[in-house]
C-alpha cells in the first residue's frame, strides 16, 4: 500500500478515506497501523536491528536466574542436578567462596550484558518512534497546510493546531511505548514463558496460563478506554480551540472586559476533558487489582506444583528457584504492559484524529495534469469567467458570472456587500474551485493548472496585509524567498516602504512582532504591496487594499500601487474613488434578488 508520505508528497488520492475506515471500529486499530506503516519503511534496518538487541538483553534475562540456583544447587547444598552452570561451578573444585564470588561475578556480569542491549534496544527503537512520529508530525502540517481553504473554513485554528502539536505528540508517546514497553515486553513474556516450558512442561502450563489471563484484562474495557480517549481528545481540541480564539480576539477581550464570558466557555469545555479523563483513568484503575490477583495465583500455583515437585524429588531446589524467576519475570513487562493502556489509547485515538486530515483529499498536491505542462514560464495575463458559479456549502456566493478580462486590464469588481466581489478574486486566485463554471487564465481552467505555476501567475494586496513575526525585509522577501537584498530594496523602494522604514535605527531590518505587529495600516499595506511587487506576477489582484487608511495613507498606498498594477492585468475590488480612477474598466455585480443569486453588469 502507499504510504501516507508518498501518498501525500505525490498528491495520490488515497484509495479509502479514514471516515470509511472507521466504519469498522473492531478493526479500526489494525487499519490504523496499516494506514502509517509507510513512515515506518525508511527506517526497517535500524528496527530489525533494535529487533536483534531485544532478542540479545531477552536471551541475556533469561540465563539471570541460574547463578542463583547454581549456588542454591551446588554452594548451599541443596542438591540437584542438569544446572548448566553447576558444572561450570564444579571445575572450581570444593572451594564454596571461589564458587559463591563466581557466581556473585556472573550475576553482575549477565546484568551488564543485559543492560548493554538494553541501552542499545532502546537507543535504536526509541530512536525510531521518535524520527517516525517527527516524520507524521511534518507530513501532517505539510498535509495541513495545502488542504483548500474549503477545509479550513470548516475548522478552527486552535483545533488543527491541536492535531498538529498534541496528536502528534500522544502518537509519539504510543510509538515509544511500543518501542521502549510493548515490544520487549512481548519478547520478554514469550521468552520466559517458553522457557518454562522448556524447564518443565508443568512449569511451561502455569506460565501459560498465566499470559491469557493477563492479556485477557489488558483487552477487557479496552473499547471503553478507547472511547474515553477520544473523547479527551475531541475535548481537547476544542479548548485549544477556545484559547487561540480568546488570544487572538484579545484585543477586542479587552476592550470589551468579556474575560469572565471565555472563563464560562473554558471551564464548561474543561469539564467535558476531566469527565474523559476520569473515565480512562477508572478503566485503567480497574485493571490493577486484577492483574495483582492474577498474578499471585500463578505465582502460588508456581510454588506449590515446584515445592511438591522438589519434596518428591523431581526438581533441584534451584529449578524452582528459576521457574519463580522466569514467572517473575514475566509478570514484570505484563505490568508494565497493563499500565501503558491509557498511552496507547490516546495514542489511538490521535492517530485516528491525524489519519482523519491525512485522508483529506488534497487538489494542491495533485499531479500535474497532461494538458498544463508545457506552459509558459510567465502568464499573458487573460482571464476569463465562464458561467461561474460558487456556493460555500449552501450559501450561494456568485451565481453565472461571465465576464472576460484581457491581458493589461484593469478591471474594478464593484456592488454591495455579500455581492461575491472578494469570492471572484479568490477564485482566480484559484483559493477555491467554482461549484459551476470555470475560470481560466490565458484560456486554461484554473483547475487544471498546476499549483506552483499559478502562484507564480497571480499575487494578490489584501484589505489587510498579513505579516509574519521578523523583519521587514524577510516579509517582502517571503514573495520570493531567492531574491537578493538589492531586489528587496527594489521593492521596498518603489511601495513606498524605505520611505518609512528609513526612518527606523535598524531600517528594511526592523523586527516585528507577533503577526507582524508594530507597524500602521498604511505601512503595512506598503510592505504588502512592496511583497507582491517583488512577486511579478502579470495579474494583481486587489481586495480593498485602500479601506480602512486616513487620506495621506491612501495617498500614498495608491501611489505604491501605481507601480504595482503597471502593465499588469489587475482585478481590483474597491469603492475608493482614488483606486477606482486607474481602472480601465469597472463591473458591477448585482444581487439579483434574494435568493436568487447575483449576475454581472458590465460597466466598460
Ligand atoms: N469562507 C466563506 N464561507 C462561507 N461563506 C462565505 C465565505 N466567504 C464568503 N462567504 C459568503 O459569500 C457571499 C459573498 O461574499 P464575498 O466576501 O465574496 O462578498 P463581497 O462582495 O466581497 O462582500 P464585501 O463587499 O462585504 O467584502 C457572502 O454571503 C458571504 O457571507
Amino acid at each position: 500500500m502507499e504510504s501516507p508520505a508518498d501518498a501525500a508528497s505525490t498528491g495520490g488520492q488515497r484509495p479509502v478515506g479514514w471516515g470509511a475506515l472507521m466504519k469498522d471500529p473492531s478493526t479500526a486499530h489494525r487499519q490504523l497501523l496499516r494506514f502509517f506503516r509507510g513512515f515506518g519503511a525508511p527506517y526497517r534496518r535500524l528496527l530489525a536491528l533494535g529487533v536483534g538487541m531485544r532478542l540479545c538483553e531477552t536471551a541475556a534475562d533469561l540465563v539471570t536466574p541460574w547463578p542463583v540456583a547454581a549456588v542454591v544447587d551446588h554452594v548451599l547444598g541443596a542438591g540437584g542436578a542438569r544446572n548448566p552452570l553447576g558444572s561450570l561451578l564444579d571445575v572450581l573444585g570444593t572451594d564454596r567462596t571461589a564458587m559463591l564470588t563466581a557466581a556473585a561475578a556472573l550475576v553482575v556480569l549477565v546484568a551488564l550484558v543485559s543492560a548493554a542491549f538494553d541501552y542499545a534496544g532502546d537507543r535504536l527503537m526509541n530512536g525510531v518512534g521518535e524520527r517516525m512520529s517527527a516524520a507524521i508530525r511534518r507530513e501532517t502540517f505539510a498535509h495541513l497546510q495545502r488542504l483548500p481553504l474549503s477545509y479550513h473554513d470548516r475548522r478552527t485554528v486552535g483545533g488543527s493546531t491541536s492535531r498538529v502539536i498534541t496528536d502528534c505528540g500522544n502518537v509519539k508517546d504510543g510509538l515509544v511505548a511500543f518501542c521502549s514497553v510493548l515490544f520487549p515486553g512481548v519478547l520478554s513474556v514469550t521468552g520466559y514463558a517458553a522457557a518454562l516450558l522448556l524447564l518443565d512442561w508443568r512449569f511451561g502450563l502455569i506460565g501459560a496460563a498465566v499470559v491469557p489471563a493477563v492479556l485477557l484484562l489488558g483487552v477487557r474495557n479496552r473499547r471503553r478506554g478507547h472511547r474515553a480517549a477520544r473523547r479527551r481528545r475531541e475535548a481537547e481540541g476544542e479548548l485549544t480551540a477556545l484559547v487561540a480564539e480568546a488570544l487572538q480576539g484579545i484585543r477586542t477581550v479587552h476592550a470589551f472586559g468579556r474575560h469572565g464570558v471565555h472563563d464560562r466557555d473554558f471551564a464548561a469545555r474543561s469539564g467535558g476533558v476531566l469527565d474523559a479523563g476520569l473515565e480512562a483513568v477508572d478503566v485503567q484503575a480497574r485493571r490493577a487489582p486484577l492483574l495483582e490477583a492474577v498474578t499471585a495465583a500463578g505465582t502460588a500455583a508456581l510454588l506449590w506444583v515446584g515445592g511438591v515437585g522438589v519434596l518428591r524429588g523431581w526438581w533441584s531446589t534451584g529449578h524452582l528457584v528459576v521457574a519463580i524467576g522466569y514467572l517473575t519475570g514475566m509478570v514484570a513487562p505484563l505490568r508494565a504492559l497493563s499500565k501503558l493502556s491509557g498511552t496507547f489509547a490516546q495514542g489511538q485515538a490521535s492517530a485516528e484524529r491525524i489519519a482523519e486530515v491525512l485522508a483529506e483529499p488534497c487538489p494542491l498536491r495533485a499531479p500535474v495534469r497532461a494538458g498544463a505542462r508545457g506552459l509558459p514560464p510567465r502568464a499573458r495575463g487573460r482571464v476569463d469567467f465562464a458561467g461561474v458559479s460558487m456556493d460555500y456549502g449552501d450559501r450561494r456566493a456568485l451565481h453565472r458570472l461571465d465576464l472576460k478580462i484581457a491581458a493589461g486590464e484593469r478591471i474594478a469588481l464593484t456592488g454591495p456587500n455579500g455581492a461575491g466581489k472578494s469570492t471572484a478574486l479568490a477564485l482566480v486566485a484559484g483559493l477555491y474551485r467554482p461549484t459551476r463554471g470555470t475560470v481560466c487564465i490565458d484560456g486554461t481552467a484554473t483547475a487544471d493548472l498546476p499549483e506552483e505555476w499559478l502562484r507564480r501567475q497571480v499575487t494578490a494586496v489584501l484589505q489587510e496585509t498579513f505579516l509574519f513575526a521578523g523583519t521587514v525585509a524577510d516579509n517582502i522577501r517571503y514573495a520570493r524567498p531567492d531574491a537578493s537584498p538589492r531586489e528587496v530594496r527594489a521593492a521596498a523602494d518603489a511601495a513606498l516602504v524605505t520611505a518609512f522604514t528609513d526612518g527606523f535605527p535598524d531600517g528594511l531590518g526592523t523586527r516585528l512582532g507577533d503577526c507582524g505587529g508594530g507597524l500602521s495600516g498604511g505601512q503595512r499595506q506598503r510592505v504588502g504591496i512592496a511583497r507582491a511587487l517583488l512577486a511579478d506576477a502579470p495579474i494583481v489582484l486587489l481586495d480593498e487594499p485602500t479601506s480602512g487608511l486616513d487620506a495621506e495613507a491612501e495617498r500614498q498606498v495608491v501611489a505604491a500601487l501605481g507601480r504595482l498594477v503597471a502593465d499588469r492585468t489587475v482585478v481590483m475590488v474597491t469603492h475608493r474613488p482614488a483606486l477606482l480612477e486607474t481602472a480601465t474598466g469597472v463591473v458591477t455585480l448585482t444581487a439579483a434578488g434574494p435568493g436568487r443569486g447575483y449576475g454581472a453588469a458590465d460597466g466598460r
